[in-house]
């Protein structure tokens, strides 16, 4: 969801350059935090001198710390990029960084510099304090419906402004899926799976792999049209084709057939696609 969190959080700086944390505040979270910086160093970059205050989470890529710019006074979030493969990952991040950047957008993050530490590769980001989970958790029962559709306009921002989207699995278009041509219609199928993530309290589509995708949005929505089925150059990975007197036609892969896909992974799939399908019975 590299691309929610900031949409959703950037209008909602607790913190300005007046407020910084007091020092009160160093030192009380995980002491060792990722590779070799600690709370309490000072990570050094060719613009400023960032202490570092406490962990906030871990992605893909990387590890991200709060650290105080201490010549600007402000409060940033600095992601420590991932052994063994820190220079590639730190490619991955700034190539979509090229892309966001420039647009200097509001609802998308700011990114502030790139630097090295003890030769670990890290990158300055605006700090931002709430995220989709946030949402979520301050809403035990159910977010309301005005604050779900104030999250979808910044979406809505977010999107217009990048015209380009990479889609996580769980979030993929079906004509991503399948290889078809696509539009910027596959941002709306995005915004729309974030939504439901947000009005249900647990993902829509629920897959760790495009077939579970796939099967998930079949059993959801019903199969593609054969049309698309015949043109997508993908199709083959979900779909067997089935020869019929009158042409051809597509049957779904069953999911014993794939050797990729764990008994365990068949198990969560087929219990979170029963929630589901309950879930919207009961919206
Ligand atoms: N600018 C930020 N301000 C505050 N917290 C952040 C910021 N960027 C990331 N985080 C926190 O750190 C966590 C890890 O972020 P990271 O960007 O490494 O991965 P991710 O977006 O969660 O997922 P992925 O691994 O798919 O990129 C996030 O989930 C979020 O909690």
């Amino acid at each position: 969801m590299w691309l929610c969190f900031p949409v959703v959080s950037a209008q909602h700086n607790f913190h300005t350059s007046e407020q910084i944390l007091p020092n009160s505040c160093v030192l009380i979270f995980p002491m060792f935090l990722f590779n070799t910086v600690k709370v309490g160093d000072i990570l050094p970059s060719l613009t400023t001198d960032y202490l570092v205050l406490k962990t906030i989470g871990e992605g893909v890529y990387g590890e991200v710390l709060e650290c105080l710019d201490i010549k600007n006074q402000k409060i940033v979030a600095v992601k420590i990029l991932k052994y063994p493969n820190a220079r590639q990952n730190a490619k991955h991040e700034m190539s979509f960084l090229k892309i966001i950047s420039p647009l200097n957008h509001k609802n998308l993050v700011k990114f502030f510099e790139r630097f090295k530490y003890k030769r670990q590769e890290c990158l300055v980001f605006e700090m931002l304090y709430r995220n989709l989970q946030y949402f979520i958790i301050v809403n035990p029962d159910r977010i309301p419906l005005n604050k779900i559709r104030a999250i979808a306009k910044q979406l809505f921002m977010a999107m217009e402004a990048l015209s380009t989207v990479v889609q996580p699995i769980g979030f993929r278009a079906p004509e991503i899926l399948l290889g078809l041509p696509y539009t910027n219609a596959i941002d709306m199928w995005g915004v729309g799976c974030v939504l439901a993530n947000l009005y249900l309290r647990f993902f829509l589509f629920n897959a760790d792999t495009d077939y579970e995708m796939m099967r998930q949005v079949v059993q959801l929505l019903g199969q593609p049209e054969d049309g698309l089925l015949h043109a997508g150059i993908y199709t083959k990975k979900y779909f067997i084709k089935v020869k019929r007197t009158n042409g051809s036609t597509w049957r779904l892969k069953d999911q014993s057939s794939l050797s990729s896909l764990s008994e365990k992974t068949a198990e969560v799939y087929n219990e979170s696609n029963k929630n589901t399908r309950q879930n919207f019975k009961d919206c």
